[in-house]
Order: structure tokens, then sequence, then C-alpha cells
């Protein structure tokens, strides 16, 4: 059975949409430069609703050490994924608070997987998303990446795939990689940061039939 991850979630609509279509974790961005960038209270409103069964992870690039403990503390995190974060950092934070944590890898080709080695030894859990152009978000872009890539890959830890996953292409990504978990953000929206719930309900729809 395939789970998924709703990312990047500012509105009580977009989450309640999410709940009920059966997402296992919600995404909330603590980045700034972000449209999906929520502040402290905006996440404690939000995060207030999601029933226990649903996991809440806080999204950061590169954070500090207080970034992620207001952040866990406002939306009782369950789970903080890590963008552009050193495998040496990724371990400290993982060590700081004590969560379950997840590295983001970006792959645009077969030799970016070679850091999952030593990601894996630092996170529980791998985020395969697609690498995004240089000077953009890290994430939450709409960029996938070929699937083909993960052909034959032993994969060293637990992991998920992202990256331009979206309603029409999600069943055939999890067929064909094999993933247990997949995360989608801008696929499910209407404008950058201004998710749609009919766009959520049909990608989860489409997933639980994968
Ligand atoms: O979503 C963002 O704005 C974001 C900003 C900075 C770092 C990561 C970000 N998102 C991380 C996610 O987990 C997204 O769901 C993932 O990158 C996939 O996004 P998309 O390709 O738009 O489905």
């Amino acid at each position: 059975m395939t789970t998924a991850k709703i990312c990047g979630l500012s509105t009580i609509q977009a989450l309640d949409a999410s709940v009920a279509g059966g997402a296992s974790h919600l995404g909330f961005v603590f980045y700034p430069p972000s449209p999906r960038h929520l502040a402290f209270e905006h996440a404690r409103a939000l995060a207030a609703r999601v029933p226990s069964h649903v996991a809440r992870v806080g999204v950061f690039v590169d954070p500090d050490d207080d970034l992620v403990a207001r952040a866990v503390t406002a939306a009782r995190l369950t789970i903080i994924q890590l963008h552009k974060t050193s495998p040496q950092r990724v371990a400290q934070l993982r060590a700081a608070t004590g969560l379950e944590t997840w590295a983001a890898l970006p792959v645009k080709t077969r030799g970016d997987l070679e850091s999952a080695r030593s990601l894996a030894g630092a996170a529980d859990r791998i985020l395969y998303d697609a690498k995004t152009p240089e000077g953009a978000l890290p994430g939450g872009m709409g960029v996938r990446f070929d699937w083909a890539l993960l052909d034959g890959f032993r994969h060293p830890t637990a992991w998920a795939l992202s990256g331009g996953l979206d309603v029409s292409n999600v069943a055939e990504a999890a067929r064909r990689t094999g993933a247990a978990l997949v995360d989608a953000s801008s696929g499910l929206e209407t404008a950058p940061g201004v998710k749609n719930v009919d766009k959520i309900a049909a990608f989860l729809q489409a997933v639980a039939a994968s």
C-alpha cells in the first residue's frame, strides 16, 4: 500500500481535505522565501487540527537550532525534513530534537544518488526529490526527475518519492519505483502556495488506488 504526504499546507480547508482523503503525513514549510512559509502562530493553529494518527512534518532548509526548536514546539512536529543540509548537521539535528528525521536528496543524474549512503547514516528516511534550477527553491517547484534512475538502486534506508507528482502521474510513479510513500506539493495547487481541495482529493484517491 502506498501512503502520501501532502506538503506546503497553509489553510484549514486544504489541511482538512488532506486528512479526510487519507494522507499519512502533512508538511509545514518553515522557510521565509517559500510561498508556503508559515509563521509559528499560523502553524500552531493548523497543527491543532491534525489527528494524532497523521504525522506533522516540518520542512526546513539548512535551519539553525532556534528555528527548528520553535517550529517543533509551535506545530508539535513529529518529523523534521531537511533540505540542503549536510549529513553531519542532519545527524546533529536528529540528536538535538529526538525526532524522526528525513533528509532530502536532490536527483537529476544517477551520480546524485551517491550521497544516499552518507545521508542514510544520519537520517531515518531519504526523500528523493528533483534537483531544482540554480537559485530556485530547493523544493515545491513541480520538477520531476527520471524515475528510471532508481532502477536497481539499493536503497540504504527507508525512502520516499517526491518531485513533480500529481494526479496524472502518481500511480505510474508508485508502480515504476515501488515507492511506499509519495510526497506532493505544487501539483496540488492553482498558484504557488495555493492548494486546491479537489486536486488534493483526486491525488489521494489515485494514491489509494495504486
Ligand atoms: O514547498 C516548498 O515551498 C519548499 C521550499 C523549500 C524547501 C522545500 C520545499 N518543499 C519540500 C517538499 O517536500 C515538496 O513537497 C517537494 O519538494 C515536492 O514538491 P513538488 O515538486 O512541488 O511536488
